[in-house]
């Protein structure tokens, strides 16, 4: 049956309709309730806009061809679409116009749970004016709603993207060069950052501050006074003086949620000008609100515009809304087998005592003692998986794995733990041929590929699973590509290592919610981390 169907477009009867429907009037009521207006927009739009503001490639755009030969995409966000009416129908730009939907966003999106290929979002824009009193209202609206949908753990994250677009204004770098560290900014992978920044020709104190972006997020009180030693022109610090004039509204109000500082938003879909925010409820491990200030978007269209507004992903909402809970232990995947024994280890030095835990132990699941930890014992190309999916908050794993295929995680921490390299071997005294093709045997297939491509030598490439190093003696290969620690199973083996490919270490990973739900445990297991990376 299932050939009939395509991965991510679900079909949706019964009773789920009915959910689905409520969250969405929830959504329209109390926008109308609000002032606002009900629009509905196109479901194709012109390619030619779009591109302009994708410059993430974000949208994962669905592209159609017309009669005409003319490409359009199926409407991938509803703030376009609105900031087009509004330039188009409503003449005077001073006027505050306030409009709603509740619409089909063709747009890949992802959760823990499912997948879809296009989900119904409901959201408003607010134009007309800059304020944050309008922020504010704005904000308050998203909350109002999560709250009458039935959420009760509501988390709010604020950030200005002013203060990062401040910053990179005035650094005297070429602008791909700049695009390229927004976009390593965007996947916290501090190593990559500190590769890729540090032959830069750019002063200390600034190249401090890129590595210093990707972690300012937390606590408000924290964040915003590292932040500010941070300021070196007048829009970074009217940047933050706005995060603080709309904090102290939020905060009078006591609106009763979390809500948190987070300068690392970056600005993927290239229109936000000033404040982003992003609502995380319940245990939800993918924001479930998404909105913020596009001051100049209506200007592409027509006149300038200030505008404020937020979308709410309805299919993400009604599948968390029966998990409205916190849970505040932090799941930690450790890739079992050698890493984890080393880990469990730095656990120890740590202070971190898990009762339960032995290197014999055919347990799976262990509870630290004060039963706020948990670490979970998985197949080493299986942590990423847990983490990606929220199963875990965070991992440890080999850099190898992470090369080997692609995962949404962040890798925050090189723990040089489970070190060894990847190499190329061959039996000893032997020499291959590389002007023809080459057979390799590998565990590793993608990064085995790319190392070959990259010398520009054509392989044929046969994937093992384990004692890769049989490869060239049964003359299933002429070359392996493997891991090497001691050389020990190589000289066994009569193999010689040839080319070192990578080095190896263990990476800690974390989900890209749980950095934000759980900042203060991922946090301190970081802290403990990095103390004693220092006194090793
Ligand atoms: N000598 C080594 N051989 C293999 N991996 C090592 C070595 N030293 C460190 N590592 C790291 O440990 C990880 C693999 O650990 P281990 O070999 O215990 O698990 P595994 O390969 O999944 O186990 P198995 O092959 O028994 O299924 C690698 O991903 C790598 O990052
Ligand atoms: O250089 P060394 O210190 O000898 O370590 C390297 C060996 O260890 C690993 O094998 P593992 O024991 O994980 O078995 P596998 O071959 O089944 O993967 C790796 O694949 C090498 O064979």
């Amino acid at each position: 049956m299932d050939k009939y169907f395509i991965k991510g477009s679900e079909y949706i009867f019964g009773e789920k309709i009915n959910e689905i429907n409520n969250i969405g009037n929830i959504i329209l009521d109390k926008a109308k309730d609000a002032g606002y207006k009900q629009v509905s927009t196109p479901y194709f739009e012109d390619y030619e806009v779009y591109k302009n503001y994708d410059k993430l490639d974000k949208l994962n755009m669905t592209k159609i061809i017309d009669k005409d030969g003319k490409i359009l995409v199926l409407r991938p966000d509803a703030t376009i679409p609105i900031a087009k009416i509004v330039s188009s129908k409503f003449e005077d730009e001073k006027e505050i116009v306030k409009l709603c939907y509740l619409t089909t966003i063709f747009r890949e999106y992802k959760s823990p749970k499912s997948y879809g290929r296009d989900f119904l979002q409901g959201g408003v824009e607010l134009f007309g004016k800059d304020s944050s009193e309008i922020d504010y209202e704005v904000i308050n609206l998203a909350i109002d709603m999560l709250k009458e949908i039935g959420f009760n753990n509501i988390q709010l994250d604020i950030g200005n993207i002013a203060f990062q677009e401040g910053f990179f204004q005035s650094l005297n770098i070429e602008s791909h060069i700049k695009e390229n560290i927004k976009k390593l900014i965007e996947t916290k992978n501090i190593n990559d950052i500190r590769e890729y920044v540090e032959p830069l020709s750019i002063k200390r104190e600034d190249k401090d501050f890129i590595y210093a972006l990707p972690k300012l997020f937390g606590e408000y009180d924290e964040i915003i006074s590292k932040a500010k030693e941070y300021c070196k022109n007048s829009n970074m610090t009217r940047a933050l003086e706005r995060i603080e004039n709309i904090y102290e509204i939020i905060n009078n109000k006591k609106l009763d949620i979390k809500v948190k500082l987070d300068l690392s938003f970056t600005n993927n879909l290239n229109y936000y000008t000033d404040l982003i925010f992003k609502v995380y409820a319940g245990s939800l491990h993918v924001p479930v609100v998404s909105g913020g200030r596009c001051n100049n978007l209506a200007e592409d269209f027509g006149k300038y515009r200030p505008c404020c507004g937020f979308g709410i992903n309805v299919n993400l909402v009604d599948e968390y809304l029966e998990d409205d809970k916190y849970d505040d232990v932090i799941h930690i995947a450790l890739a079992k087998g050698r890493v984890h024994k080393q880990a469990m280890k730095r656990f120890e030095e740590c202070g971190l005592i898990f009762p339960e835990y032995s290197e014999k132990s055919r347990k799976l699941l262990f509870l630290d003692k004060s039963k706020k930890i948990e670490v979970i014992l998985v197949k080493s190309q299986d942590v990423p998986i847990y983490v990606e999916n929220g199963a875990a908050d965070i991992g440890i794993v080999g850099n190898d794995i992470l090369l080997e295929e692609q995962y949404k995680v962040y890798e925050l921490m090189n723990l040089n733990i489970g070190i060894c390299r990847m190499a190329t071997a061959k039996i000893r005294n032997t020499e291959i041929d590389y002007n023809k093709k080459v057979l390799v045997a590998t565990k590793y297939p993608t990064i085995t590929k790319n190392f070959f491509s990259k010398k520009g030598v054509p392989i044929n490439l046969i994937k093992l699973n384990g004692s890769v190093e049989l490869g060239p003696i049964v003359k299933l290969s002429d070359v392996i590509v493997d891991i090497v620690e001691t050389g020990g199973t190589l000289k066994e083996n009569n193999l010689v290592e040839d080319e070192k490919i990578l080095d190896i270490s263990s990476r800690l990973i974390c989900n890209k919610v749980a950095l934000k739900t759980k900042n203060k445990q991922v946090g301190n297991i970081m802290g403990i981390l990095e103390e004693l990376e220092l006194k090793n």
